[in-house]
This record gives C-alpha cells, sequence and structure tokens, in this order.
C-alpha cells in the first residue's frame, strides 16, 4: 500500500537436502546473472539532516538488508556541510562502485549530484560555466535514503519516504532517469536544481528558516507562516522557451508515472534540447510583472506536506520544467491557492496563476542590472518594506532564489534544463491496485 514495499519471505520445501542445495545454487547463480543490480556502493550519511536520525536509519533499517542482498558498502559519515560534494569532486575512487547512496533529504542528495556532476564534466573536460555546452552524464546511479525535512525528490520518484521501500529499490537495480536544472549568472555556473527553484515566497520562506534550523523540520511552517503574513510581491520579467505544447501541458492531469519517463518514451514526450544556443531568442516569450512567486519545478515536487506536489503533472525526465507565476493578489487569494497544495483542487485555476512548460527561462528583477545579494542588507531583502497591504512601492524590494533549499548569491539568472543527466535508483511513481483497475474498467 501508499507505494511502500516491504521484504518477505518465500518458504520452499524440498524433499532432500540435494535438492534443496540445488535450488539456492540455482536461485544464487540466477541472481548473479542481473547485472542491473549493484553490487558494491558508496554510501554517504548526513548525521544531521531532518530530525537527526540519517545514522539510526541507515544502521538500523537499511545496512541489514545490503547484508542480506550481499552489497558491500563504504560508509562515509560527513562531517561538515560539503564533505560529500568535495570527497566525490577529488578523493572518491569511483571505479570501485556501481552506485552511490545518500542518507539525508534533498540538501544532502543536491551535494552528491554537484559532486557527481561536477566531477564527470572536470573528467570530460566540459566547462560548466558554458550555459550552451552539452553535459556528460555520470555513469553511477544514485539512490535516496530519505532522512531530511521535505525529502521531496525521494517522495516524487518513489512515490514514498520510506527508508526500507528506498533501500529495496537499490538492491533489485532499478533505474529511473531524471532531468537537471542548470542556473547560471552571466556565464558563471551557479547551481543545480533538482526539485524546486523558487523566488519570492519560497525563497523568502527558506531564507527566513535558516536561521531556525535548530528547530527541525517545524522551521519550514514557522517561516511559511511568518512569510505568508508578510505578503511581499517582487517586480521582474521572466523571459522563457515554451517546450511544444501540442505533447504534454502542466494542466493536462497526466501524472508522471513508473515507465513513462524512461529514455525511449521521453523522445515522445518531448524532442530534447540541442537548439543551439545563438538560436535562443525564437520563439522565447516574455512575461513582466510583479509575483507573489515565481517558481520552476523540475518534477512535481510532492512531499508529505503537498501529495500532489507543486506541479502535479510535471515530469522527472522529460527535458522540461514546470514555470509556475504567482502574480501579485490578495492574501486571502494567495491562501486559497496555497491550501490547494494539500487538496485535490487545482492551485493553477486562479486569474493571477500561470503555468508554463518550458525548455529554458530568464529572471531579472526590476532594476537589478547590479543586484547581487552581497549588495543587498538582510533589512531590505529578507523582510518586507511594509508589514501589511500598504500603497507605497513594496514592489521594489527583492527576494533571494532558493534552489532546492539553498540560497543562491544572485537574482538575475538563467535556466535550462539538462534532460535526463542523472539516474537514481528508483522506478518513478508505480499505479496502484486501485489505479490500475480504473484504467482498466475504463478500457
Ligand atoms: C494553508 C496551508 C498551506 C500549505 C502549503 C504547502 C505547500 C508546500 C509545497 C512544498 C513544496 C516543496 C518543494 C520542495 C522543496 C525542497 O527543494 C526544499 C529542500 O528540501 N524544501 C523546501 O523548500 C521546504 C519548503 C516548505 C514550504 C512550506 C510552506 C508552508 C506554508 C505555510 C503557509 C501557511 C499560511 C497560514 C496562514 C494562517
Ligand atoms: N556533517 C554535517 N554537518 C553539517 N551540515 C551537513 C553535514 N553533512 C551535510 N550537511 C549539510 O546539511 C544540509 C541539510 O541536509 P539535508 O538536506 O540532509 O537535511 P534537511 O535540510 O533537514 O532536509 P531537506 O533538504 O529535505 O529539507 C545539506 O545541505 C548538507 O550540505
Ligand atoms: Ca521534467
Amino acid at each position: 500500500g501508499k507505494h511502500q514495499w516491504r521484504c518477505s519471505d518465500v518458504v520452499f520445501l524440498c524433499p532432500d537436502q540435494s535438492t534443496c542445495e540445488q535450488w539456492v545454487k540455482a536461485i544464487s547463480n540466477q541472481i548473479t546473472l542481473l547485472t542491473n543490480r549493484p553490487k558494491r556502493l558508496l554510501v554517504y550519511i548526513n548525521p544531521i539532516g531532518g530530525k537527526k536520525q540519517g545514522k539510526w536509519i541507515y544502521d538500523q533499517k537499511v545496512a541489514p538488508l545490503f547484508h542480506k542482498a550481499c552489497v558491500s558498502t563504504d560508509v562515509i559519515v560527513t562531517e561538515r556541510a560539503n564533505h560529500a560534494k568535495e570527497h566525490l569532486q577529488t578523493e572518491a575512487d569511483l571505479d570501485k562502485y556501481d552506485g552511490l547512496v545518500c542518507v539525508g533529504g534533498d540538501g544532502m542528495f543536491s551535494e552528491i549530484v554537484h559532486g557527481l556532476v561536477t566531477r564527470t564534466q572536470n573528467d570530460n573536460k566540459v566547462d560548466l560555466n558554458d550555459p550552451g555546452a552539452e553535459l556528460a552524464r555520470p555513469s553511477l546511479r544514485i539512490g535516496i535514503i530519505p532522512a531530511g525535512s521535505t525529502d521531496c525528490i525521494c517522495f516524487s520518484t518513489v512515490g514514498t519516504n520510506d527508508p526500507v521501500t528506498s533501500a529495496l529499490h537499490i538492491i533489485v537495480g532499478d533505474s529511473q532517469p531524471m532531468d537537471v536544472c542548470s542556473v547560471h549568472h552571466n556565464n558563471s555556473f551557479l547551481r543545480f536544481s533538482l526539485s524546486l527553484l523558487g523566488y519570492g515566497f519560497y525563497g523568502d520562506v527558506l531564507s527566513d528558516s535558516e536561521r531556525k534550523r535548530w528547530l527541525g523540520p517545524a522551521r519550514y511552517d514557522l517561516a511559511g507562516v511568518k512569510t505568508f503574513l508578510n505578503h511581499n510581491y517582487y517586480e521582474g520579467t521572466v523571459s522563457f522557451l515554451p517546450a511544444e505544447d501540442d505533447v504534454s501541458s502542466p494542466r493536462d492531469k497526466l501524472q508522471c508515472r513508473s515507465g513513462m519517463c524512461l529514455p525511449e518514451n521521453t523522445k515522445q514526450l518531448t524532442s530534447t534540447l540541442l537548439m543551439p544556443f545563438s538560436d535562443r531568442r525564437d520563439g522565447w516569450k516574455v512575461i513582466n510583472g510583479k509575483f507573489m512567486a515565481v517558481n520552476a519545478a523540475c518534477m512535481s515536487c510532492a512531499c508529505p506536506r503537498s501529495p500532489k506536489g507543486l506541479s502535479p503533472a510535471a515530469h522527472l525526465a522529460d527535458g522540461t520544467v514546470d514555470l509556475i507565476l504567482v502574480r501579485k493578489c490578495s492574501r486571502i487569494d494567495f491562501f486559497r491557492h496555497l491550501l490547494r497544495h494539500t487538496n485535490k483542487d487545482d492551485q493553477f485555476d486562479h486569474v493571477f496563476v500561470e503555468v508554463h512548460r518550458v525548455k529554458k527561462f530568464d529572471f531579472q528583477p526590476r532594476n537589478s542590472e547590479t543586484v547581487s545579494l552581497e549588495d543587498l542588507s538582510e533589512k531590505s531583502t529578507f523582510t518586507p518594506v511594509c508589514p501589511g497591504p500598504c500603497t507605497c512601492n513594496c514592489g521594489s524590494a527583492h527576494s533571494s532564489w532558493t534552489c532546492d533549499g539553498e540560497i543562491l548569491p544572485h537574482i538575475a539568472i538563467q535556466v535550462s534544463v539538462q534532460c535526463q543527466l542523472v539516474h537514481l535508483f528508483a522506478r518513478g511513481i508505480e499505479e496502484t491496485q486501485e489505479q490500475q483497475q480504473f484504467v482498466f474498467e475504463d478500457l
């Protein structure tokens, strides 16, 4: 149920010992032939993510399963932020392993993707600062054992945030390609985004929540309420290159399901992103306005807080990102919009919300040319110019971008989707039995 997998024992009864041994040998031989299954894994554990349970979860729930399945592991418990990333970039002997495992939340997973992808580009002499460069794909898959506060990437790729389920997907060697957004400021690479890239509301929630880390996962709720009450909006220009809209749309209600975003199927969803960078302005659209939030969801961003996610129909590996623009609106309207993330109603069905499926986009804040976070005082960045509804020019304040829970140092950014840059030990969200029955009855 609920996409959770469990181990189960099967008892074979044999008439004699030698038949029993033949069975054991035959089954072991068959399992050895399954080349998708990893045999050696490099595990990184963040001991301070989420409720600080990462090490306990791994030792109690995951390591015994790896042991049973004869998967050998090297385990690194991180000692500081960026430990895993730096280890992957420079030290790790990656040839020794069939995959990586991340025990932690979205921030920790982001570290591991950055380490692995940067290492792969260095090995292949690809310049990450060139926004038009075609990136080399890492050969190692990554498994996520959820132990963070949001665990959005695990939830959106498996359908649940359950360590045992994730461990079993790793053991059986599932593979799920995943899009990654690269974020540049002019010609300098800033970060990859794997889940939510958000300016305005989520940027402000994140900035505020970082100061409340000691609260654990509850920091987001407290910062969320505070940011909601502040009710800030920000002015800027969003330019984007739409994906072919006859193929799929953020409002088609077609949720990404297991098998949908495998390489061969993806070609039908979208033709990939080989457009030369010099042609980039052909077909671009420009929207100017005052926004409560500018959100880019590379995947649905489903998580326990919002089980269908920020963009329920976003696909994991179709080479596109859903760009959600929430324009300036009243508090009550914004509340209605937020509330719809938690129930079945359509959060895009508001006059002040629009959503576009895009391959690339740029954001330019109003009067921004020289603005970077270093130039902005804490006050002007994170505190509303006015505390409540007012007639003054609140819109001239700037927010900041949150990128998978990290604050970006620049506001003017250029984003492009790197189609299926990394692979996870996952298989996408499987249809539940009731859903399959429903489709069958429909047919
Ligand atoms: C009325 C209830 C409305 C609830 C609306 C919930 C919408 C939640 C959507 C969450 C989407 C998460 C996307 C994933 C982002 C991750 O890369 C990142 C790192 O892990 N996590 C967050 O940014 C963590 C982001 C956490 C954001 C929490 C926002 C909470 C808002 C609360 C507003 C309350 C208004 C109450 C008015 C009295
Ligand atoms: N040993 C460590 N000490 C301090 N920080 C660490 C350590 N190891 C990793 N980190 C950092 O902790 C940050 C947060 O970790 P993580 O993503 O696992 O948990 P979270 O923020 O609670 O959850 P989520 O990202 O799902 O909201 C990561 O960005 C990572 O860089
Ligand atoms: Ca996508």
